[in-house]
């Protein structure tokens, strides 16, 4: 296939900068749309909506009909990876996400990944449906956590400000802490390398607890677990690009894509555009930025902050998205303007 036929998204993750970037929104599948409120009533819970081919489907294609992203992101969760494992998940409505922390070398010895292949079968599924559904122009990301975000919940049991427990058990039982991380690749690479098969064009690991290292913990906890993942991906399923997400990990961001070896790098709100470009080569592809509460405040605001990105990434590589997940109170129509302005010039 010639380059300017190839699908936007793609061209862009290779390393080519597009007059009008491409663009898409975390969680651009969710609680701000009313038509997924629908779906996610009628399923039991959070999780049968994930392992429901059916629903997922669905709800991943609702901001593509409304919205014509160039990207449609597969409907899961970080989360599906320690449920595959064994340890027990939960989402409980208005507090997210609840696990049965595991803390010692006895509980995190129970966790195998030898069945996650099998787990994620309806994933699989769904992700097979959606190269059916899609519109041609529009590339399907896979994606899963990264070890350390995964272990953080893990551990902790829960979302939490500081990741105080992982953090701990990284420095007094780093053996042990390595273990659970060593699984976490293992099962991951199982995981991404199954959305391939099934049709997965792209994939993004979000690291959303990438920030507060010393350098040697980085290297240790992000960079290593990363790597060993682009590697493998990258053995078995060459030519298919990488995104990374290491929110808030700041000065340290050069260094990360440098040593995983990732395609692009998704930055958070905090990165100034003029610096990203600076310090990473022009091969990279940038993705990001816009701060998701001025997508909630929309109007003259968002426009100026909109433009002045687009200014900002001009002549280079770039994927229009933002610093980090819709959030539910975005009103639906502020999308559609925030599009018209990314495709309006
Ligand atoms: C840390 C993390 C999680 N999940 C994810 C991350 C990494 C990105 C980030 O930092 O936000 C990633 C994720 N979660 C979801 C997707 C689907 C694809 C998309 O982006 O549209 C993706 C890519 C659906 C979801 N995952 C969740 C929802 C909302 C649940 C609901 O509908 O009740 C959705 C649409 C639940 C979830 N899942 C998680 C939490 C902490 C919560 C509760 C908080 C919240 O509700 O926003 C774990």
């Amino acid at each position: 296939m010639s380059r300017s036929t190839e699908k936007p998204l793609l061209r862009a993750l290779s390393g080519e900068a597009l007059p009008t970037p491409p663009v898409w929104l975390m969680r651009q599948a969710g609680r701000y749309l009313p038509e997924y409120r629908k779906v996610r009533a009628e399923a039991r819970d959070f999780l049968d909506l994930c392992y429901s081919p059916d629903l997922a489907t669905e709800v991943t294609l609702q901001p593509i009909r409304r919205y014509g992203f160039d990207a449609s992101i597969l409907f899961a969760d970080i989360l599906l990876i320690p449920d595959a494992l064994g340890q027990q998940v939960r989402f409980v409505a208005g507090e997210g996400p609840r696990l049965e922390p595991v803390r010692d070398a006895a509980a995190i010895g129970k966790l195998s990944a030898a069945r996650v292949g099998e787990h994620m079968q309806p994933v699989y599924e769904t992700v097979r449906r959606l190269r059916r559904e899609l519109p041609g122009q529009v590339t399907l990301i896979g994606f899963a956590g990264s070890p350390w975000t995964v272990a953080t919940y893990m551990v902790e049991g829960r979302g939490s400000p500081d990741q105080k427990q992982a953090r701990l058990m990284a420095w007094t039982a780093p053996d042990v802490f390595g273990v659970l991380i060593d699984k976490l690749v293992a099962a991951t690479v199982e995981y991404l390398s199954g959305q391939v098969a099934a049709g997965a064009e792209v994939l993004q690991l979000f690291d959303s607890w990438a920030q507060g290292f010393s350098p040697a913990m980085f290297e240790r906890w992000v960079i290593a677990p990363t790597r060993a993942i682009v590697d493998e991906i990258r053995a078995r399923h060459p030519g298919v690009p990488i995104i990374g997400f290491p929110r808030l990990a700041g000065a340290q961001i050069p260094h990360y894509v440098a040593a995983t070896g990732v395609d692009a790098v998704s930055l958070d709100t905090g990165v100034d555009p003029a610096w990203a470009r600076q310090v990473m080569p022009e091969s990279v592809c940038l993705q990001g930025n816009l701060d998701p509460l001025c997508l909630v405040a929309g109007g003259e605001a968002m426009a100026a902050e909109t433009r002045r990105l687009l200014d900002g990434m001009a002549g280079r590589a770039h994927v229009f998205n933002l610093g980090h997940g819709i959030v539910p109170e975005t009103p639906p129509e502020h999308v559609s303007a925030l599009l018209e302005i990314v495709r309006g010039r």
